[in-house]
């Protein structure tokens, strides 16, 4: 393999552009002064298919998403391209009222925490009808109110009509979640983006409120962008997954083909951190060794060589993307020659199995 150019380096994850393409992400950077803390990030998500994010706290995950959503913090600016179906312009760049007509429509979100998305002093049958009404997806107040007990009904809150006179506060974290669902999946959007939307839930509930975002994706045919740093979690839920570290794709690839046979030494890593039925001599968890640098200390060329084990003189110049498939491919000097003994399980462990995105369906 040979290092790519300084100049429009392309992370090879997206495609040329397709009738079916959902969202097409093109170069995207994001910066806060002169530092770089997302690049080059190109991927293509297309209708209905459900695409998981994965890699370590620092990776970029949050901000790429926040980027397509047109939510980025103050301070922070993308450059790039990000274009949506059925969307005439490009996100990066859309003032505030073009971004707020497609937010909630074409494009909604699920966040960690859903307290933060809703409204503490409003009833939380009306915050959904507001959506509705809003994008003008009901004709009149009394339609959005009935829809929104469907759509209460739908996230599998029992007594949805009770529950639609309630305030968010009435209501458990997992039950919230719901509520937030609800208000996500209102308009049918051609894309959810969910960011751990599971993460702060009680482990019991996890997998019920997992199960009625795939569900309600699939019913309304929606593309779904998830962030997690949970492998099982990607393995139930999505199709194909990529991999970010140090503010750049990876890996990608379908799910059960880069959790068997990864290629780059980080998603290796990652799926041996995983696994926790390894220890090692000490009785610890595996872990990928070292940390990850702070925003703009990564090492130039691969970004992960500093942690590699298999980094030699040549990982100082950037890799180039190498294409395994339409949608799959790696972006290191020394990948990885054999598959991994098992997949990773739905539990988190191997051994066990993986579900397939059809099984996950039927769910
Ligand atoms: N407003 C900001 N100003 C400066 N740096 C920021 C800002 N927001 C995020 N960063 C930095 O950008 C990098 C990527 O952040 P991001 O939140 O996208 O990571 P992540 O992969 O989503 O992590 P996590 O899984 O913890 O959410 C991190 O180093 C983070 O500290």
């Amino acid at each position: 393999m040979t290092a790519a150019p300084d100049t429009a380096p392309d992370s090879g994850a997206g495609s040329s552009g397709s009738p079916d393409d959902v969202l097409a992400v093109r170069n995207l950077d994001v910066a806060v002064g002169g530092r770089k803390l997302v690049e080059d990030v190109d991927f293509t998500i297309r209708a209905g298919e459900r695409v998981g994010l994965i890699g370590e706290s620092g990776s970029g995950k949050s901000l790429t998403a926040l980027s397509v959503m047109g939510l980025l913090p103050e301070g922070l600016r993308a450059t790039g391209s990000v274009r949506l179906a059925g969307v005439d312009h490009d996100l990066v760049g859309a003032d505030e009222a073009r971004m707020s007509r497609v937010r909630g429509k074409e494009i909604a979100m699920v966040f960690q925490e859903p307290m933060t998305a809703l409204n503490p002093t409003m009833r939380v049958g009306r915050q959904i009808a507001e959506v509705l009404l809003v994008h003008r997806t009901r004709p009149d107040r009394a339609s959005a109110r009935a829809a929104a007990v469907e759509l209460l009904a739908q996230v599998g809150l029992p007594d949805p009509a009770a529950a639609a006179h309630a305030y968010p506060h009435q209501f458990s974290g997992g039950q919230r979640q719901r509520v937030v669902l609800a208000i996500a999946l209102a308009n049918d959007p051609a894309l959810l983006v969910c960011d751990e939307p599971t993460t702060a839930l009680d482990v019991t509930v996890q997998a019920r409120v997992l199960d009625l975002i795939v569900r309600g994706v699939q019913d309304r045919r929606s593309a779904m962008l998830f962030i997690t740093h949970d492998l099982a979690v990607v393995a139930t839920a999505c199709e194909r997954v990529m991999v970010m570290y140090g503010g750049r794709v990876v890996e990608s690839g379908p799910v059960r083909e880069v959790f068997t046979r990864p290629r780059h030494r980080y998603t290796q890593g990652l799926i041996g951190a995983s696994d926790l039925t390894v220890v090692d001599e000490r009785g610890r968890l595996v872990t990928i060794g070292g940390s990850v640098p702070p925003a703009g200390q990564f090492p130039a060329g691969c970004v992960f060589r500093n942690r590699c084990a298999s980094a030699t003189e040549v990982c100082a110049t950037r890799p180039e993307w190498v294409p395994t498939g339409p949608d799959s491919g790696y972006a290191c000097f020394h990948p990885v020659s054999e598959p991994v003994s098992e997949p990773v399980s739905e539990s988190g462990a191997r051994g066990t199995g993986m579900t397939t995105n059809k099984e996950a369906g039927r769910g």
